[in-house]
Parts: structure tokens; sequence; C-alpha cells
């Protein structure tokens, strides 16, 4: 993804989503076309635990790349070049984190995850079929629903800090759920 022919639209859309607080994102159908790559490749992955070392560390390299330029789109919406070293160095560390939620019979009166805002730059969250997650815009909680085969982007602190404010930090949470599990894919960017 590097916007394509749309790359002007995105960066259009990014500035309106700023200038509105919407500070969440939603990137359809990358996840579609790269599962497809690495399951090409599988075959010679080692296995961890269940999970496949290969095919993590592959997500990792491709993700990575997908948020720095998600940061070059930003950098672009907030007026400057797209390989503004301030906003290109941000997104060279980061760690993926996954949560696995259980199901839950009173899932009113827990949460999955409280509400929090995410130390980072952004967070490139990977989820199945089951919402949960929840932003907080105008004082209400407002279901994210999950895209099959693609992104929820949120803007974490960091970027808030470097974009002066214009970017502002998702405040969010997770709630319970009757069905589940649930399980999600977190690159803290
Ligand atoms: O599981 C989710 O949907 C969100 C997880 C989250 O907010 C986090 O890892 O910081
Ligand atoms: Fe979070």
């Amino acid at each position: 993804m590097d916007g394509g022919d749309r790359r002007d639209e995105i960066v259009e859309e990014m500035c309106r989503a700023s200038v509105e607080w919407w500070n969440t994102f939603r990137c359809v159908e990358w996840i579609v076309n790269l599962t497809n790559k690495i399951r090409r490749r599988r075959k010679s992955s080692t296995c961890m635990i269940g999970i496949e070392k290969d095919a993590t560390l592959e997500y990792m390299i491709h993700i990575t790349k997908l948020g720095q330029t998600f940061l070059e789109l930003l950098s672009e919406a907030l007026g400057l070049k797209p390989d503004h070293p301030s906003l290109m160095d941000c997104g060279k560390v980061c760690s993926l984190v996954c949560h696995y939620y259980l199901a839950c019979l009173e899932s009113e009166l827990t949460l999955g995850n409280s509400q929090h805002l995410d130390p980072a730059f952004l967070t490139l969250l990977l989820t199945k079929q089951i919402g949960g997650l929840q932003v907080l815009h105008q004082n209400q909680w407002i279901d994210v629903e999950p895209i099959e085969g693609g992104l929820i982007i949120n803007v974490g602190d960091f970027l808030q800090i470097v974009s002066n404010g214009k970017f502002k930090s998702v405040d969010h949470r997770v709630v319970s759920n009757r069905v589940g599990p649930r399980m999600s894919i977190t690159l803290f960017s």
C-alpha cells in the first residue's frame, strides 16, 4: 500500500479525520493479499507453541512497512514532505502483542481491556470477525467493527505529541463478549 492513484484522496481523508477528531483508520484488503503470500511459504516454517515463527516474522516485516507508509501519508496530511525525518524516524522500533479474550457469560460485568491510550505512534490492529473494540468519540463509546481481511489503525500518544495535537491519541477499550474467544494481534510502532 502506498496509496497509489488514491494517494491525494487518502491524504485529504486523513486531514479530515484529524479535524473531525476521528483518529481511527481502516485499511481494507491488505491482509488478504499478505496472508496468501505467506501461506505459499508456510511449508518451510518452524512451529513455536502453535504460532508459525517464519510467518510471524514475515508479518512483522510487512506490517512495519505498512506502518511507515502510513506515517508518510500522515506527514503529507500535516503539510510535510512524506519523508520528513521527525516522522520517518518514528515507527522504526515496534513490538507485537497478541491478545486472547475468553468468552464471558456475564460480559456486562467486566471489560476485556479497560479504557486506555496507546503509548506508541501508531497501533496497527488485526482482529477477525468478533467485535469488541470501542473508541471514545465526543463522549460516546463507538463500536469499531472488525473488517475481514483488513486492519484497524489507531493514533497513539507519541503521534499526538509530534503532530502538535493535530492527530489525537485514541481513547479506547475492549468490551467483553458472550461469544469467543476473540483474538487480536497488535503492532505498536
Ligand atoms: O484487542 C483489541 O482490539 C485492542 C487491544 C489494545 O487496545 C491494545 O493492545 O492496546
Ligand atoms: Fe490499546
